[in-house]
């Protein structure tokens, strides 16, 4: 770990697609990111802005359990819109704000190498599957204590000059894990509600925090479905891997970390 111990606390950040979609809430939301002291990184997406592009294009959008199918003409879009230009958007406002942001994919300095998803009953296409083990943690922390803010596109490589889409949920949860190794890492969730709501109509009835017992509870009685499945199932990897602290919450609520005021719906490893 880096000696300096005000040096060692890493904030991962992942940013949703409708939030990327409003120019206000990620304006809002990237001061709130620039405020906070430490090292950072944040994980973008955009697959709202990818399927209105491939809608003007005349390309078919295709998900399945959250997951894009990414055929070839897809990979372009989603390349084009991730590591262009939502990636430099973003990183120009940040730079704005003063912070030292660096637009990246998986590819860029091998950071983060993914393994093209096997085709079983579904072809997911030019889809990769990341672990811990698929992030150079100690090149990513290079760049940090450079004094650079890494902002990953949720796009990888296989090594072999392949491109590949990649969910960033599942991103950001690899990199919280790979870099828990090194630096004392929390993992954030910002999205466009509260957190976890008991009901998801009522912005009131946030779920202040959540085990794996009562995250088991809440998806048999149906109150947790959808894209919230697979962002708590990469929340709970990171939380059980090392991971200090895990946090889903509002883009808006950003700016309460610092501030300690609750924000969002924590994740506990009690059982
Ligand atoms: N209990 C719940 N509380 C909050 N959101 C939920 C819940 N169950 C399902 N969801 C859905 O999960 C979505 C978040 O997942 P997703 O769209 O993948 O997030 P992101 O915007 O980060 O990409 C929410 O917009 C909401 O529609
Ligand atoms: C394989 C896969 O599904 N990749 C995602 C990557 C983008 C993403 O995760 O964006 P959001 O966070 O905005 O949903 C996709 O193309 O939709």
């Amino acid at each position: 770990m880096p000696e300096n111990t005000s040096n060692n606390k890493l904030h991962v950040i992942k940013i949703g697609g409708n939030v990327i979609d409003n120019s206000e809430n990620l304006y809002h939301f990237l001061k709130s990111f620039t405020a906070i002291e430490g090292h950072k990184i944040l994980v973008h997406g955009g697959g709202k802005v990818a399927t209105q592009l491939s809608d003007t294009l005349g390309i078919e959008s295709k998900l399945v359990d959250g997951r894009r199918i990414t055929d070839i003409e897809t990979l372009r879009v989603v390349t084009m819109v991730y590591g262009g230009l939502i990636s430099k958007n973003i990183t120009a406002q940040l730079q704005r704000f003063g912070t030292n942001a660096i637009g990246l994919t998986g590819a860029d300095g091998n950071f983060i190498k993914a393994v093209k998803r096997p085709v079983k009953s579904i072809d997911y296409g030019f889809v990769g599957d990341i672990t811990k083990d698929s992030v150079n943690a100690e090149d990513i922390s290079k760049l940090m204590q450079a004094g650079f803010s890494p902002v990953f596109a949720a796009i990888t490589h296989d090594g072999d000059g392949q491109l590949l889409n990649t969910n960033a949920d599942t991103i950001a949860s690899a990199l919280a894990v790979a870099l828990s190794d090194i630096y004392e890492t929390t993992l954030i969730y910002c999205f466009e509600r509260k957190g976890v709501l008991q009901d998801i109509d009522d912005e009131d009835s946030l779920i202040r925090e959540i085990d794996p017992q009562r995250y088991e509870e809440l998806k048999e009685q149906q109150i947790i479905h959808s894209g919230m499945l697979p962002k708590l199932d990469n929340a709970f990897k990171a939380i059980s891997c090392g991971v200090k602290s895990v946090i889903i919450g509002h883009a808006e609520d950003l700016g309460n970390i610092g501030d300690s005021k609750p924000f969002g719906t924590r994740l506990s490893k009690k059982q």
